[in-house]
């Protein structure tokens, strides 16, 4: 296929949704824009794979550097043919972490195992709070002003592992650290366009709180554009947004978790950041995110991204009596998730 088609392709799935616009309506020429250097931590895994796909066709990304502990030369050689702005390199061994994340503006982490039926987002912990410890004191030894986009799993508490360490190494900056969040929202979008039989690409909801069950809290409420649903379907939708990953989990019968969804999601966020840092106005989405909107220390909502990274975190709005409980229930496990994730690296 060559990019004429690909592009028509694009072009024409685009009036679907206008989150992919960066695919779409800046084609694939290499627009103006800043260096920016985007590294890929477990790039040859389920998710890593499409994502550096993804991240190769974004024109902002001028670097792209694609790590994990094994696979990654013939990922990064497969993905450098593309014809696209960005020059690849795949790292692939601890020995050439170090060479793969400095000079990052943007790290996204997909490293990890994932989830098999029956399984809780936290039951990876054992396992994936060790794996983002370690690439986190890397971040802060090559590339510690790096945003960072952690999608690993358990979210909720493998951001307080990384600002954690951060902290521990000095180099801990609130507005650089982000739990990637943004499936819920691409979810919920689509749960909610299909019942309320509206334009997928003119749908927002946010959705805030954490990633694992009850603390994913979709604000349907505040979906646009308004739809006249009931509460047994209100009710529906948020559980199945809550429920979407297992889904997915259960669907795949223990080949794995949601990957390309994922992908999607995961560029989707990353192309934010690097909007925020190259100063294009406005750039807001949800994170996790280090925050007081609530008395928990991290918690999602939507946030403006800005050349620092986290420039302002936006309050939850109104809430109905539904929502609020959804908000008061959520509390404790979040509050126990994000405790679990401080207390790894502090050894107890
Ligand atoms: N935030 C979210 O919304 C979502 C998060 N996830 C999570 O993403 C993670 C990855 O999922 P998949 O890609 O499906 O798993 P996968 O097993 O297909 O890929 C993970 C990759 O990480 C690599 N890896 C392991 N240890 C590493 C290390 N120390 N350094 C660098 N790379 C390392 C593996 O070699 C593998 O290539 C899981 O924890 C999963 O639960 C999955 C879907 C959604
Ligand atoms: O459910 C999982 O284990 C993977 C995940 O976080 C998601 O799909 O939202």
């Amino acid at each position: 296929m060559n990019t004429t088609m690909l592009r028509s392709i694009l072009k024409r799935s685009s009036s679907t949704s206008s989150t992919v616009s960066y695919l779409t309506s800046r084609g694939f020429s290499s627009a103006p824009a800043p260096e920016r250097k985007v590294t890929v931590l477990g790039a040859a895994g389920g998710i890593g794979q499409p994502l550096s796909l993804l991240m190769k066709l974004n024109p902002l990304v001028s670097s792209l550097s694609l790590y994990d502990i094994a696979g990654t030369p013939g990922v990064a050689a497969d993905v450098s043919h593309i014809n696209t702005r960005s020059e690849v390199k795949g790292y692939a061994g601890e020995d050439q972490l170090g060479q793969a994340l400095e000079g990052s503006d943007i790290v996204i982490i997909p490293a990890g195992v994932p989830r098999k039926p029956g399984m809780t987002r936290d039951d990876l912990f054992k396992i994936n709070a060790g794996i983002v410890k370690s690439l986190s004191e890397a971040i802060a030894k090559y590339c510690p002003n790096a945003l960072v986009n952690m999608i690993s799993n358990p979210v909720n508490s493998t951001v307080p592992i990384a600002a954690e360490v951060f902290k521990s190494k000095g180099v801990y900056d609130e507005r650089r650290l982000f739990g990637v969040t943004t499936l819920d929202v691409v979810r919920a979008k689509t749960f909610y366009a299909g019942k309320a039989k509206v334009n997928v690409a003119d749908v927002n909801v946010p959705v805030v709180g954490g990633h694992a069950g009850i603390t994913i809290l979709p604000l349907f409420s505040q979906a646009s554009p308004k739809a006249n649903l009931s509460d047994e379907e209100i009710i529906a939708l948020t559980k199945r947004t809550q429920d979407g990953g297992t889904e997915v989990v259960e669907a795949k019968a223990g080949k794995g978790s949601a990957t390309l969804s994922m992908a999607y999601a995961g560029a989707i966020f990353a192309d934010a950041c690097l909007k925020g840092l190259n100063g294009v106005p406005d750039v807001i989405e949800c994170s996790f995110v280090q925050s007081s909107v609530t008395e928990l220390p991290f918690f999602a909502s939507k946030v403006r991204l800005g050349k620092n990274g986290v420039e302002e975190v936006f309050g939850l709005g109104p809430l109905t009596d539904f929502e609020q409980q959804g908000l008061e229930a959520l509390k404790a496990e979040l509050k126990s998730s994000i405790e679990k994730g401080v207390a790894f690296v502090h050894g107890n």
